[in-house]
């Protein structure tokens, strides 16, 4: 059954909230795009004490509602407005677009099976697997794109005043510093974003992820998020980790005319990530939307009051 919409914001405001490995949402169902949503009220939505609680906000709008997205509307009838826990704007969130799919199937807004997600890094296709014969859900697989290497060099990272490590520039869509490190503590507490130098390698800021090995084509990750602190997952994060380790190992399956897959670790579960010979990568891995209820339309009005 669709969810209620916006149409009386009086009587409250609907939400539901998902994850994708534990990189969890709050997603506002705002088909016709009428909600006001500034920045401070994203993050007393996504504050874990005074809010609901969440890595960021996914908010499900009508492509040809949205001014961003009208021009992939032929393409994605619906358009994934991404806000990070600061309620900053991000171009790509790999794990949400896998909880932006499965609520819009849960939902009855799109058939199971193949989908497009408009997002601010371009049309996403989104894979959605029927249950398995036990009754669990299937994976959600996403067409992440082509991943973007730009020059890397002299691109560090600190933790804690630590001496620098080399990173890998690596770009889904959103920026990312990839660091291979001995041990996944070596990130430290991440309370504190680590300090990526030069500046001018991400004038927009960056995410960064610590990485180790733990086999062949195996690795696990730590991440700092943009505008979210450390999470337990992030998908973009898990494919650019992918790249940098694919090609520190020799892979690179546009040279070499073959796939090559990575299962990576994130704290709050696992992401098998493929990367084609045509340059695509995809993401596959679990997306549950597991609740649902209405906020209250004084709380909300109280934030959207707070630009
Ligand atoms: N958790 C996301 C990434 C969300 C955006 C990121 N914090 C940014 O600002 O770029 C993912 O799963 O990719």
């Amino acid at each position: 059954m669709t969810h209620a919409q916006h149409d009386d914001p009086d009587g409250g405001v609907p939400f539901l909230k998902g994850h994708g490995t534990e990189n969890d949402f709050v997603i506002l169902p705002d088909h016709e795009g009428r909600l006001d949503l500034p920045a401070a009220l994203v993050a007393r939505l996504c504050d874990r004490r005074a809010g609901i609680g969440g890595d960021g906000v996914l908010r499900v709008v009508r492509s040809a509602a949205h001014p961003e997205a009208a021009p992939m509307a032929d393409r994605a009838e619906w358009f994934m407005d991404y806000r990070n826990a600061d309620g900053s704007v991000a171009e790509m969130c790999g794990n949400g677009v896998r909880v932006f799919a499965r609520h819009l199937v849960d939902e009855g807004l799109a058939e199971p099976g193949d989908l497009a997600v408009a997002t601010r890094a371009g049309v996403r296709r989104v894979h959605v697997a029927g249950p398995g014969p036990d009754g669990t859900p299937g994976d959600v697989t996403v067409d992440m794109g082509r991943a973007v290497l730009p020059d890397s060099t002299g691109v560090e990272v600190s933790v804690d005043g630590r001496a620098p490590r080399p990173a890998r520039n690596v770009n889904m869509g959103n920026p990312h510093a990839v660091v291979f490190v001995d041990g996944l503590d070596e990130a430290g507490d991440l309370f504190r974003p680590p300090l990526v130098t030069p500046p001018a390698a991400y004038p927009d800021g960056v995410n960064v992820e610590f990485v180790v090995d733990r086999g062949p084509r195996h690795v696990a990750l730590r991440v700092h998020e943009r505008g979210s602190g450390e999470t337990r997952s992030c998908g973009t994060g898990a494919c650019a980790v992918m790249v940098a380790a694919a090609r520190r190992d020799g892979h690179d399956p546009a040279a070499d005319g073959v796939p090559v897959t990575y299962t990576v670790d994130v704290p709050g579960g696992r992401l098998v990530i493929t990367e084609h010979p045509d340059g695509r990568i995809t993401m596959a891995g679990p997306a549950v939307v597991l609740a649902r209820g209405t906020i209250d339309a004084g709380w909300w009005r109280a934030g959207a009051g707070a630009h």
